[in-house]
């Protein structure tokens, strides 16, 4: 059964957080409206919040751009994953959605950084429609929302991690 939405929480209008979302293009009528969603929310519930976008071809290539931002300069305090895979009529669709959940999770607990995944894998375009565009089921502000309780709790429990120090390492490493 699907769930409808987590309620709206309270807005934190302090937090200047950086919150990262890397979405596919692929199924593009349908994570625009994932990415309008949840940029919307965003703004609605962390309005100090600066938000950056990245666009990746599809759904397989999210996990590798999420890596390489979680491991750059300026580290998001959390990133939302934001997808849409249609089935086709192979196993393709599910095998890329399985490998896309593995690697997020697995990134998300490397880094200690939450990811949020709002990659759907579904049956047709009725199912994206309710997930992407409309607004009871909305993955996108379900996004934002868990984005928030995630920002939250981690605030509460001095969990945040430090901005990545840069190393310095002097080369050969026996000079
Ligand atoms: N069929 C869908 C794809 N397929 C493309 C893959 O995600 C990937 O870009 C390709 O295998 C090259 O590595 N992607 C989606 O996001 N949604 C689909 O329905
Ligand atoms: C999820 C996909 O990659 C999908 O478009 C592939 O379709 P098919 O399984 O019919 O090749």
């Amino acid at each position: 059964m699907s769930t409808a939405l987590p309620p709206r929480p309270r807005q934190i209008s302090q937090t200047k957080a950086h919150i990262c979302i890397v979405a596919s293009i692929y199924n593009s009528e349908f994570t625009d409206a994932l990415v309008e969603n949840a940029t919307d929310e965003l703004n609605n519930i962390l309005p100090q919040a600066t938000i950056s976008v990245a666009r990746v071809p599809g759904a397989f290539e999210i996990p590798v751009a999420s890596s390489a931002l979680l491991h750059a300069e300026d580290t998001p305090i959390v990133l939302i994953a934001l997808g849409l895979i249609i089935r086709g009529k192979t196993q393709h669709g599910d095998l890329v959605a399985e490998s896309v959940t593995t690697s997020l999770q697995q990134l998300a607990c490397d880094t200690k950084i939450p990811v949020i995944h709002e990659v759907l894998l579904v049956d047709d375009e009725k199912q994206a429609y309710a997930r992407c565009i409309g607004s009871q089921l909305n993955r996108g502000r379900e996004a934002a929302r868990s984005a928030h309780t995630m920002i939250e709790l981690f605030s509460e429990l001095g969990l945040h991690q430090d901005k990545k120090k840069k190393s310095t390492r002097s080369y050969p490493s026996n000079a």
